[in-house]
């Protein structure tokens, strides 16, 4: 091993370090940083990977422009030549196409009063389908995932499918079936060599490759589809959406040799939206959900204050939020408990640099270890409880800052979907809670143990909870 680089695991060559252990990749992440401290390598394959769970050092890495890369992964940039779109590209390309979202997105209603009726809308369509289930034990229903790509759609395209539409719950299934799927593409990331030693039919077979073309085909159809009816219907000086203000920005720098904007960023873009903006904001109110029904005392508060701030059924507006700190406060505990993203989204050394008093050589990736950071009694007085005064000063005000919590990282890469991701959530768990109250199914526990298999993901494992109708 170099001198300089962080203490950790070294490994072999070519393979790196394999450990011989039944846990989970989580576990012996925390593990490691149990031995080794709050920075840790450890060689994955080929690929050199550095753990993080200190919040300043994380934050300082992330501030920094050498770490704005992202690995050039397959997993991340979904078997294209050159990355395009927001969440796998680097440099310029990331840097114009992040403009251009964040941008869009407020200017589209993001975390405003704009998009409240949208997001109530599909609000109310999860109330009707708890409704018709109310007082029978069921998994939460799958128009929690309709809805939050609804909202999506409605920003991107201006249009919202039905939950009946076929078409809707194709797409939703080939969202999930991508983010299995291609955890596959990690052999050729971190094993790169194994492509010159298999045949290729073997090695393709291994990563599932040809289905993944397909999933992929399947996928981009939908946003080619909407991308030509918005060209065939554009009025310029009425922009409905962001592929029509994407299609006009493509128009007035066509003849700018600097311009990064392409059809195939667009399609990215929106393909990098709904694969990060629908499953994230659906498994963290999954969480909230399994919290509420394994602490009625929370519920009970959370209820009170509903009742209080919109008597009579009122529906939530953004207007509202200060007067619910308690709702807040158990919407950021349910996050900062979940951990969901846990390791955060990688991101790679530029050119060789310092961290930390070490040496980080070009290349190494940096990965959060969010689940160390939200469990770590540094920053967390009695971290294994589910607490939502934590996030309350003494005169019962909600405040957001803390340090230790990561949920939509840090820096300049920071989560872009932050505030449409906490406005619905504020909505659902209002509207929802308004309406409800939820209990474990009857006989059974909450089984608030993670799901670790996916790599991305601290999945909420399957629970059958009983909605009740409340009367306000
Ligand atoms: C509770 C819900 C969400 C969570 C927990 C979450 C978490 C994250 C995290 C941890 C990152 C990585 C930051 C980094 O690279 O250091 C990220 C990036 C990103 N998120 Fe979210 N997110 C959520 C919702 C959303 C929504 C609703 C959208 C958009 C509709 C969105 C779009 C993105 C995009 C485009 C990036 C890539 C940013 C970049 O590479 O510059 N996310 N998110």
């Amino acid at each position: 091993k170099p001198p300089g680089l962080p203490p950790g695991k070294w490994g072999l060559p070519l393979v790196g370090y394999i450990p011989w252990t039944s846990k989970s990749f989580e576990e012996q992440v925390m593990d490691l940083h149990e031995h080794y401290g709050d920075i840790f390598l450890w060689r994955m394959g080929t690929q050199l990977m550095i753990f993080i769970r200190h919040y300043k050092l994380m934050k300082e890495a992330f501030s920094r422009s050498e770490f704005t890369h992202r690995p050039n992964w397959e997993v991340l940039k979904f078997i294209e030549e050159v990355p395009h779109g927001i969440v796998s590209s680097s440099g310029i390309i990331w840097h114009n196409n992040r403009r251009f979202t964040l941008r869009q997105l407020r200017d589209l209603g993001m975390g405003k009063s704009s998009l409240v009726g949208a997001v109530q809308d599909q609000g109310l369509k999860l109330r009707e389908t708890l409704a018709e289930r109310a007082g029978t034990p069921g998994m939460i229903p799958h128009q929690l995932h309709l809805s939050l790509i609804n909202v999506i759609w409605h920003m991107v395209a201006s249009r919202q499918f039905d939950a009946e539409d076929e078409r809707l719950h194709e797409f939703v299934k080939l969202l999930s079936e991508f983010v299995l799927l291609s955890n596959r593409l990690a052999i050729k990331d971190f094993m790169p060599w194994m492509q010159n030693v298999m045949p290729d039919f073997l090695f393709k077979r291994l990563i599932k490759y040809h289905e993944l073309i397909d999933l992929k085909e399947k996928f981009m159809r939908y946003f080619k589809d909407e991308t030509e009816k918005h060209k065939a219907t554009l009025d310029p000086d009425n922009p409905r959406d962001l592929i029509d203000n994407y299609l006009l920005e493509m128009e007035a720098k066509k003849d700018d040799p600097e311009t990064t904007c392409s059809e195939e960023d667009l399609l990215f873009i929106m393909f990098e939206l709904f694969s990060a903006g629908s499953e994230t904001s659906a498994y963290t109110f999954m969480w909230l959900c399994c919290y509420l029904a394994a602490h009625p005392e929370v519920q009970h508060k959370l209820h009170a204050e509903v009742d209080e701030v919109l008597p009579n059924g009122a529906l939530p507006t953004l207007a509202e939020k200060p007067r619910m700190p308690y709702t807040e406060a158990v919407i950021n505990e349910a996050m900062r408990a979940c951990a969901l993203v846990n390791f955060g989204v990688q991101h790679m050394a530029a050119s060789d640099t310092q961290l930390g008093g070490y040496t980080i050589p070009k290349g190494a990736v940096v990965s959060s270890t969010v689940t160390s950071m939200h469990y770590d009694s540094l920053y967390w007085d009695r971290p294994k409880e589910f607490r939502p005064e934590r996030w309350l000063d003494e005169n019962g005000k909600f405040f957001m800052a803390k340090e230790g919590f990561l949920p939509f990282g840090v820096g300049k890469r920071v989560c872009v979907g932050e505030s449409l991701a906490r406005m619905e959530l504020f909505i659902f768990t209002t509207m929802v809670f308004q309406s409800f109250s939820i209990a474990p199914a009857p006989g059974k526990s909450v089984n608030l143990t993670p799901d670790l298999r996916g790599f991305f993901f601290r999945k909420p494992v399957p629970n059958e909870f009983v909605f009740t109708v409340r009367k306000q």
